[in-house]
């Protein structure tokens, strides 16, 4: 099982744009519309699927929040740091 990351490595190594809430981490995507928002749901989707570790979504009409935490671990781990670099390669 992952282990969780300590404070001071989640805050060093958390990627631009992301931030910390609690036991997650969180970015908020912004798009033209919601075509482009859904488009980019289905292109985590498939990354979150393929690395079997899902984040929690809230598609609006043009922003996508995506959260993300190890729930197995209780925390955040490399997988959540690793998924967050994924989704920004998708945008
Ligand atoms: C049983 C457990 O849900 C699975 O091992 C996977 C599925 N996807 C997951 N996604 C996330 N974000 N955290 C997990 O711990 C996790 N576990």
């Amino acid at each position: 099982m992952s282990e969780t990351l300590d404070d001071e490595e989640v805050e060093r190594r958390l990627p631009a744009d992301w931030e910390r809430d609690g036991d997650e981490i969180v970015r908020t995507y912004e798009f033209d519309g919601y075509p482009s928002a859904v488009t980019f749901v289905n292109d985590v989707a498939e990354i979150a699927e393929e690395e079997f570790h899902h984040p929690e979504i809230v598609l609006r009409y043009d922003e996508v929040e995506v959260r993300f935490t190890t729930h197995d671990a209780g925390g955040i781990t490399e997988k959540d740091l690793r998924l967050a670099d994924h989704c920004d390669g998708e945008y």
